[in-house]
């Protein structure tokens, strides 16, 4: 059982999270629904260790607390998050893909038993274990990310926006194979814009508006209420995927929270679970391999195409610019740098407000080499 008591979350002193307290019992579906920008990616976020903001609550799984772990060790407690995008290897096979999902200690033991799970629920990736990830349709690299995620043997699978980008009937699809993760006894969590259909396999649903949670009821119900069919379920729809209905504050804002120890942040070797340095040598391996097999020749070909698209695009803009520059006016106004930044005069009252970005600092670059290989720049 998944317990969050009083979760909070904010990014410097904006506010994204506010004592949201929810559970998911072992075998239970239960959904998020909320407008964009309301906190659900914050909360899956924050409960799986990887909220790049300042945390504070309690977060427990069958009465461990996961609150001062790190996302490693909560993946070896039982909790695993399908993130938005799906973030699979694309330069990685499927079943490379699904056993890197299998690093945890709890799930390494049985890896050949979750895969055989995993190839069950999705048999689609049987004839595909061997195909790189990266050239699979949306849907079937979203079975890859969920089939990753259950590598790790969870007791919850928590999913945000999983149907993002699929088609009808691949939505159904997944939905079907979500109440199978369901019978198999894990309890899922699932941040869906897509209302409908989650609430039609979901048990519970809590309605998560502008940082908090407003309401909670189950499924069946909330299907029936009025309000929340207005809201996302199609009926007069006018707030699915409308930013959030809060005036946009424009003074430093107060925390409503008291901000509690920052949860630990991770490297990327431990995001992965292994070296960069195997996991750049598997990825070298594997797409070699595909520039050594039989389609390589329709893949120069193709690259070729694009090549010469692009340089025919590349001709025009320098044409249109070469044309800009000749009718360009003989004396230009002359710009003075001011000594400092000054807010830009708004007419219709104060500035803009300013918006703190939190990212993740390291970046690391590779470049791919004609024979396939990975290099580091
Ligand atoms: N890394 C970050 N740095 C700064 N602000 C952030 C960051 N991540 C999210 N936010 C802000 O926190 C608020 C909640 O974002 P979050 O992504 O959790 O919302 P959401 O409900 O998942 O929205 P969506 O449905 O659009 O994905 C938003 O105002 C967002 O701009």
């Amino acid at each position: 059982m998944l317990d969050v008591r009083g979760l909070s979350a904010a990014y410097g002193q904006h506010p994204a999270l506010n004592e949201v307290s929810l559970s998911v019992g072992p075998g239970e579906i239960v959904v998020i629904l909320g407008a964009n920008g309301a906190g659900k990616s914050t909360l899956l976020r924050a409960i799986a260790g990887i909220c790049e903001g300042r945390v504070s609550g309690q977060v427990m799984l069958n009465g461990a607390s996961l609150t001062a772990l790190n996302s490693d060790q909560i993946v070896e407690q039982g909790v695993a998050l399908v993130p938005e995008g799906r973030a699979i290897f694309g330069d990685l096979t499927v079943k490379e893909n699904l056993l890197l999902g299998a690093y945890s200690a709890r799930a390494r033991a049985d890896e050949g038993q979750n895969l055989e799970r995993v190839l069950n629920l999705f048999p689609k990736l049987i004839e595909r274990q061997t195909q790189i990830a990266r050239t699979m349709s949306g849907g079937e690299q979203q079975m890859v990310a969920i089939g990753r995620a259950m590598m790790s043997a969870p007791d919850i699978l928590m999913l945000d926006e999983p149907s993002l980008g699929l088609s009808p009937l691949l939505c159904r699809e997944l939905f079907q194979n979500l109440a199978v993760v369901k019978d198999l006894g894990i309890g899922v969590l699932l941040v869906e814009q897509n209302a409908k259909q989650s609430l039609a396999i979901a048990d519970r649903g809590y309605l998560l508006e502008n940082t908090r949670i407003t309401r909670e009821d189950s499924a069946a119900q909330l299907r029936s209420d009025p309000s929340v069919q207005k809201a996302f379920l199609g009926a007069n729809n006018t707030t699915r995927n409308q930013p959030p209905p809060q005036t946009i504050e424009t003074q430093p804002v107060e925390p409503r929270f008291t901000p509690g120890p920052a949860l630990p942040r991770r490297s990327a070797e431990q995001l992965i679970g292994g070296s960069i340095e195997d996991l750049i040598s598997s990825a070298s391996e594997a797409s070699t391999r595909a520039l050594t097999s039989p389609s390589s020749s329709r893949v120069k070909q193709a690259e070729k195409v694009a090549q010469s698209r692009l340089e025919s695009v590349l001709k025009d803009i320098e044409s249109a610019a070469a044309a800009a520059r000749r009718q360009r006016p003989a004396s230009r106004p002359t710009y003075v740098a001011s000594p400092s930044p000054q807010p830009v005069p708004h007419e219709d009252g104060p500035p803009p407000p300013v918006v703190e970005i939190y990212k993740r600092p390291h970046v690391e670059v590779f470049r791919r080499r004609p024979s396939g290989q990975f290099e580091r720049e």
